[in-house]
């Protein structure tokens, strides 16, 4: 007889093959949104494979991040993002905290969709809506990054496809939301963990991601920890040709708590700088989050008040950002 003991929380991150994803059978499909629709309600966290993003487009976006990051000081500047109204361009090394504490190590380039001066958010002046900032010392890395923009945007409809049917919604659910969304880029660099950082200094402050989903595309070199639902930190080790996908809060808040946007940190013990690019699909700013009809019951009423995305992203920015917050954009 096998003594029965309960079922732990995942110790290291799930792999989903999402091969199946792309398939004409409704069937295969449900068998990926089942597999996903497990993690969700756990971790929250899973590698991707198999995702149809070619390896050489991942690898030429890491290729400008070093040489973005390597340029000199006045390069990066010239696209600070104090420059930008929508947020987008440089951070610089102790801009944000996204935990309440010491600020993070990390340095940072973000971009999302340009969208003319004309555009209705860009007249508005809706936070996080605007024209992105490009070196000019750096040509190709516009067209290479957009390219990137473009493949990372497909793939997060398509993950959201498959989680509106793993939450027992049509297929397309997702797609009003993701009109004229709110879809960051970020290229960050942690430098070396150094010895005289302040207590709980880290590359990047333990939090959750704010919007829908996070894909991102890290190097070999580590320093991603993930809790687990029992509260476990978890090293999220780099396999290398994934992506590592999480839920973020709107999509814990939409699904009324039943899915998990879990916490998660950086910290760059390596000699070696780490780089990694996080994509955040937030949705329309203007799109309503109120408890999806399958995820609410008189057993399990609504737990959240409905909130439109954009007012939800701003509050977060202004926690972490502080005095920056108006700038900011992202995770
Ligand atoms: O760099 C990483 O691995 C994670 C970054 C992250 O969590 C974020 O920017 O939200
Ligand atoms: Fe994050």
């Amino acid at each position: 007889m096998i003594p029965y003991t309960p079922p732990k929380t995942v110790q290291r991150l799930p792999v989903i093959d999402f091969a199946d994803a792309f398939s004409s059978d409704l069937g295969k499909r449900e068998a990926v949104a089942w597999e996903i629709h497990k993690i969700a309600r756990d971790v929250g966290f899973f590698y991707l494979v198999n995702h149809g993003v070619p390896s050489a487009l991942v690898d030429g976006q890491f290729d400008w991040a070093r040489r973005f990051f390597a340029a000199p000081d006045a390069v990066k500047r010239a696209v600070d993002m104090s420059l930008s109204p929508a947020g987008f361009g440089y951070e610089r090394i102790g801009t944000q905290a996204l935990d309440d504490g010491p600020t993070d190590l990390k340095e940072g380039f973000q971009f999302g969709t340009d969208l003319p001066p004309d555009h209705p958010y860009v007249r508005q002046g809706v936070l996080r809506y605007g024209h992105n900032l490009w070196p000019q010392e750096l040509p190709g890395m516009r067209a290479h990054a957009q390219q990137y923009h473009a493949a990372m945007s497909v793939l997060s409809q398509r993950l959201l496809s498959i989680i509106a049917l793993s939450l027992q919604l049509p297929e397309d659910f997702f797609d009003f939301a993701l009109g004229t969304p709110i879809a960051t880029q970020r290229m960050l660099h942690y430098p070396p963990q150094p010895a005289d950082a302040q207590h709980n200094q880290i590359g990047a402050g333990a939090h959750t991601d704010w919007g829908l989903v996070t894909i991102l595309a890290q190097d070999d070199i580590g320093g991603l920890e993930v809790r687990n639902a029992d509260g476990e930190w978890v090293r999220a080790t780099p396999i290398h040709g994934s992506f590592v996908v999480n839920i973020g809060d709107l999509l814990q808040r939409w699904s009324n708590d039943i899915y998990h946007s879990n916490a998660h940190r950086v910290r760059n013990d390596n000699p070696a700088p780490r780089y990694s690019l996080p994509f955040f699909m937030d949705g329309d700013h203007a799109v309503t989050v109120s408890c999806l009809p399958s995820c609410c019951s008189d057993a399990h009423p609504a737990r959240y008040a409905p909130c439109t995305i954009g007012d939800y992203l701003t509050q977060k920015v202004q926690e972490t950002f502080g005095a920056a917050s108006v700038l900011a954009v992202a995770p």
